[in-house]
């Protein structure tokens, strides 16, 4: 199989789909691998690289698209890339449809077979492909939570971990998944006061067990959520409903109970974003004040850490990458129920339930089409 990965273009979005790694691995198994020239260079990986791999550098996304029959990538497509896409050809990347009407459309009138990473799924009912960017983005938001913290950036004013006679920060993590975990416990090493809210109580549990002195849970309810915004210096939010848009959870008349300058970090924002007042902002310009609350709702935060981020993407994705370019979607998809769960779009319809009751399209189950 072709195998194309073109340059990202999402604003400041220097991660690339396919590492110099995972292209010898396809070369090996008798794939041809197209690398755009200069794609990996924000991952710190020069065309040479990628030669040295066996694979063969292109000059345009636009000769990729016209010839790959796989085009692996990291975000969703944008506009431009979506007039590229056609009937027949597959695409494997992050979609994030519930909240994108605009580009649901956009797919579905290519004809393309689009498999998302965020809904990839596992034995142990966790999200494989999705995962590794949680992690990355659960221990960012503390980082840029406490950098936005900072009265010079719009924030209280407030150190995370205080200092001797003076109280650490106050954090709130709302979802105790991947992200939320992660987030959790890097709040606390950094001195501050959290606690983690999640709806699941296996989870709880879970949490209590390993992270018991270091933070503190809560069970997620509108109730306890108004208890501790007046304490909050920040609101991390970390929910997810897998494929859904992501339940609001925090609203805009709840702010005057909350301290002027406190932050909100809406990691969820790829989702929808779980505050009312969120909206999706870029690495350039990541926050912004709604009422005396400071926003940070960077929708690809895992793109700051470029390197750390596409080596960590590619481990999980190549496997899957791996057996769709030897298998293509349908076998594949066949052998592996949770690359079934992946499948959004094939041939003009929706095959993700969550998305289409999201957007009010109808659905088609993918069992139906393999
Ligand atoms: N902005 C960015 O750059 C990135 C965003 N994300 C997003 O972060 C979000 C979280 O991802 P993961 O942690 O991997 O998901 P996860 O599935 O591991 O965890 C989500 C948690 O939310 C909990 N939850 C659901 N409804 C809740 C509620 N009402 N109150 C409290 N908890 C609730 C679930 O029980 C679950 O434990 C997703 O929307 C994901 O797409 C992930 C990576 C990068
Ligand atoms: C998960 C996701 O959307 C990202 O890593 O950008
Ligand atoms: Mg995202």
């Amino acid at each position: 199989m072709k195998i194309g990965c073109p340059t990202e273009i999402k604003p400041q979005e220097y991660r690339v789909g396919v590492t110099p790694n995972a292209a010898l691995e396809a070369v090996s198994q008798g794939h041809e691998v197209l690398i755009q020239s200069g794609a990996g260079l924000g991952a710190g990986f020069d065309d040479a690289a990628y030669e040295a791999a066996g694979a063969r550098i292109i000059d345009t996304a636009a000769e990729i698209f016209a010839s790959a029959d796989m085009i692996v990538k990291v975000k969703e497509p944008q506009p431009v890339e979506r007039k590229m896409l056609r009937q027949g050809q597959l695409l494997f990347t992050y979609l994030h449809l519930a909240p994108d009407p605009e580009q649901t459309k956009d797919l579905l009138a290519s004809g393309c077979t689009a498999i998302a990473y965020e809904t990839v799924t596992d034995r142990s009912g966790g999200l494989p492909l999705l995962a590794p960017m949680s992690e990355v983005a659960g221990r960012l938001a503390p980082q840029v939570g406490a950098w936005t913290l900072q009265k010079a950036n719009g924030g209280r004013g407030v150190l995370m971990g205080g200092v001797p006679g003076v109280g650490p920060a106050r954090v709130i993590v709302i979802g105790g998944g991947v992200v939320g975990t992660h987030a959790a416990k890097i709040a606390a090493g950094m001195g501050a006061d959290v606690t983690v809210l999640d709806r699941s109580l296996p989870r709880l549990r879970y949490l209590d067990d390993v992270f018991g002195g270091t933070f503190k849970t809560g069970y997620s309810s509108a109730g306890l959520l108004e208890e501790l915004l007046p304490l909050a210096d920040m609101v991390i939010g970390a929910v997810l409903i897998p494929g859904a848009a992501a339940p609001k959870l925090v609203r805009r008349d709840q702010f005057p109970m909350m301290k002027p300058g406190a932050v909100l970090v809406d990691v969820a924002i790829d989702q929808g974003g779980c505050f009312e007042t969120s909206r999706a902002t870029t690495h350039q310009d990541p926050i912004y004040e709604v009422d005396g609350i400071m926003h940070y709702c960077v929708a690809n935060m895992p793109g700051a850490v470029a390197r750390t981020s596409t080596l960590a993407l590619g481990n999980a994705t190549m496997p899957f990458m791996l057996a769709l370019a030897k298998k293509g979607w349908k076998q594949s998809c066949a052998d592996d129920p949770h690359l079934l769960n992946g499948l959004n779009v094939h041939a003009g319809q929706l095959t993700y339930e969550a998305v289409g009751a999201a957007l009010g399209i109808d659905t088609v189950d993918p069992k139906s089409l393999i």
